[in-house]
């Protein structure tokens, strides 16, 4: 749809907002309608009358957070999910833009807004929509992605192994630090395996409460304990001819490690509260980010488990030792991310990977997948830039900032309390809780 033909609703408190973007949009628009008052909100949009809202995120009673603005987008996308939402973000605020977008808002403007910008993204915004509206119904069938993406020689490794033991039923255990693609890989696995077709099943030991892993794994009947009201089937029968893969089985409490040991040597498992075994045929892969052998040592793992399950031990190395993954990964989240948000980004600069390259990536492919997926939400160039990429920083903290430095923490405050601001003395002082004088005389001691 073109903007010409397009019916908006603004929405905002601040009455000098709502007539300077009616002023600029009655030129351009078939029709513009202006509310101050966002509990209009459900009634104007229920009869469809809009294509594009343009809602701010931060109304009077919640200036900080953004959480009503949150609210109310997703009350919207409730109402109808294929309105096209841009939010208005203060300046300093892309944190919030970023999530809005994971949300579903089209895309956001930052205020003060110019007024070519804003044309421009409202019109992508009501031609994004159309496709991605489109696209929907291709995209309901599409099974979860369990390519591997990454050639570095220490990956050409562990897939040699992996498609020699997949088409088996040899017991998997991946090593790996977190984010490494640990999960990712045991569903390759379970792909390449005759028992493609038959459930994979994930457990996430880490996740479990202690007095709910056994009645998860093994099942329990109706009255096994007070909240078991009726027979209910575990994870292992779940996953009946296919695979289960228990993440963070370092997490196994002792007793059940006995109890799984047994299920693994009889292969049958029994409900709690029941003691009719029940046959199973299941392949057992799990994963760990715990040293697993100084586990064993330390006799917090059963060295006869560590022996069952780890077969086959796969090695996933951390990202910061594979840096020619980077790139290809990059690339692939790049196209994936592009495709979902809508996004011009085509391609990542030289000094962008560079910069990859350079960094350490503590939180592996997982940190990689978010950084970027951020950059490209955020990003208003064609080729991402380095400072597109918001990364921790690099290797350990510094001694010093270890400990509580007062007058570090007071300029880092008013720092950023003059980003949300966009600069604006009086709300960053009244956000600090000091007089505009008293902030004019900290800024001038920390030479801001
Ligand atoms: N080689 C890869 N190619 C493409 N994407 C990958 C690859 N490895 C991991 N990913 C993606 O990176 C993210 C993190 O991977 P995954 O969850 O498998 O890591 P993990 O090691 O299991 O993490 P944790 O230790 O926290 O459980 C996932 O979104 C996954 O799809």
């Amino acid at each position: 749809m073109s903007l010409s033909q397009a019916k908006v609703l603004i929405m905002d408190d601040d009455v000098d907002v709502l007539s300077a973007a009616k002023l600029l949009l009655k030129r351009h628009v078939k029709q513009v309608d202006i509310e101050k008052n966002p509990e209009k909100l459900p009634f104007l949009i229920t009869n469809g009358q809009y294509d594009l809202v343009l809602l701010d995120m931060n109304f009077t009673r919640d200036v900080s957070s953004g959480r009503e603005g949150f609210q109310w987008l997703d009350r919207i996308l409730d109402i109808d999910p294929k309105l096209t939402v841009i939010m208005i973000t203060a300046y300093g605020d892309v944190e919030m833009a970023v999530r809005a977008i994971k949300a579903g808002a089209t895309d956001f403007v930052l205020k003060p807004w110019e007024n070519d910008k804003l044309l421009d993204t409202l019109q992508a915004g009501l031609a994004s929509k159309k496709e991605a509206t489109g696209a929907e119904k291709t995209e309901t069938k599409k099974t979860t992605d369990t390519s591997i993406v990454g050639s570095s020689g220490a990956m050409q490794q562990v897939m040699a192994t992996v498609e020699r033991v997949a088409p088996t039923d040899a017991n998997v255990l991946i090593l790996g630090e977190n984010g490494t693609g640990k999960t990712q890989l045991a569903r390759h696995l379970h792909q390449l395996s005759d028992r493609s077709t038959k459930p994979f099943v994930v457990v996430d030991l880490g996740a479990l409460s202690e007095n709910l892993f056994e009645s998860e794994l093994f099942g329990h009947v109706k009255g096994a304990f007070t909240d078991a009201r009726d027979d209910r089937a575990g994870r292992f029968e779940e996953a009946q001819g296919g695979t289960i893969f228990l993440d963070e089985i370092g997490n196994l409490p002792l007793p059940l490690q006995s109890k799984l040991l047994t299920v693994l040597q009889e292969r049958r498992v029994t409900r709690v509260g029941s003691n009719k075994p029940i046959p199973i045929d299941v392949r057992l892969v799990c994963a760990t980010n715990h040293e697993i052998d100084k586990m064993v040592a330390d006799r917090v793992f059963r060295q006869d488990l560590l022996y069952r399950i780890n077969t086959i031990e796969l090695n996933l190395p951390p990202l910061r030792d594979r840096p020619e993954d980077i790139e290809p990964l990059a690339e692939h989240y790049l196209k994936q991310f592009r495709k979902k948000y809508n996004r011009p980004v085509a391609s990542l600069s030289a000094a962008l990977i560079k910069k990859m390259e350079q960094y350490n990536w503590p939180g592996n492919i997982r940190e990689l997948q978010h950084a970027i997926e951020r950059a490209v939400i955020l990003s208003q160039s064609k080729a991402l830039q380095p400072e597109d990429l918001f990364l921790k920083s690099n290797g350990p903290e510094p001694a010093a900032a270890t400990g509580f430095d007062l007058e570090e923490m007071e300029k880092d405050l008013i720092v950023k309390a003059m980003k949300r601001f966009g600069g604006n003395i009086t709300d960053a002082a009244r956000e600090l809780g000091l007089s505009r004088a008293a902030l004019y005389r900290r800024m001038e001691k920390y030479g801001l």
